[in-house]
């Protein structure tokens, strides 16, 4: 039976086919690396992009819709090689509506020598709310790196976290959100490499970490007014 598109998966090709320009933007990503997926809220379908497509091609009619198994449901291109790990995030998080995966350049170092990031300034506690985790070194063509990344969030309030030996992925509510952690990601990447080539820098409490946290969720920027809520 040929797929029947809507408006809202036509909505959602148009969003991750725009997010992946904010990839390159803000410098997470090289040639064709990386990939941006989302959930069609509602719905057991998911959009991504097109294996091995340059930036400059992505169009929203290139875009590849499957289920959560990873059939291909809409598109004429074979979908990101990372699908099946983007898939079992969406099977075992149902919160999350959105994927990004990178491989930008100081969280991939942290990757590359194995270690999670600190939560040493507060720019990590307000969006990562402790440590970026590590999650397992896992090699593509199977379900393994999806249950690294589902396995190791568990127990983190962090929305990314460093596969050992090869780069970053992160989760949202959507897929703007997801973008945003990846973004956020690499630039406390960076600040705490650049820290620790000076000396060790100093963690922060973990009671602080909590309540910056909690402002930065709850309380920074443009709060709905009680009669928006
Ligand atoms: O990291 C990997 C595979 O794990 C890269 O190939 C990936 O960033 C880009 O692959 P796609 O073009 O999305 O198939």
């Amino acid at each position: 039976m040929s797929f029947k598109t809507t408006a809202a998966v036509e909505e959602m090709k148009v969003k991750v086919c725009n997010l992946h320009a904010e990839l390159l933007r803000w410098g997470l990503v090289t040639w064709t690396s990386g990939n941006v997926s989302g959930r069609v809220p509602g719905t057991d379908l998911i959009v991504i992009k097109p294996s091995g497509v340059s930036y400059d091609d992505l169009k929203p009619e290139l875009m590849v819709v499957t289920d959560l198994e990873g059939k291909i449901l809409d598109g004429e291109l074979a979908p990101s090689s990372d699908a099946e790990s983007h898939n079992v995030v969406y099977q075992r998080m149902p919160e999350v509506g959105g994927v990004v995966h990178t491989h930008s350049p100081y969280a991939t170092a942290w990757a590359a020598r194995a270690e999670p990031i600190p939560c040493v300034i507060t720019a990590m506690a307000d969006e990562f709310g402790g440590e970026i985790p590590l999650g397992p070194f896992a090699r593509i063509g199977s379900d393994a790196i999806g249950k690294g990344i589902v396995e190791t969030l568990q127990g983190h309030r962090s929305p990314a976290v460093i596969m050992q030996n090869h780069g970053v992925f992160t989760i949202g509510k959507d897929p703007k959100a997801a973008v945003k952690a990846a973004v956020m990601a690499e630039d406390v990447a960076r600040t705490v490499h650049i820290s620790r080539q000076l000396g060790e820098p100093v963690p922060i409490p973990q009671a602080d970490i909590d309540k910056l946290y909690d402002r930065y969720q709850n309380v920074y920027g443009q709060q709905p007014s009680p009669k928006e809520q």
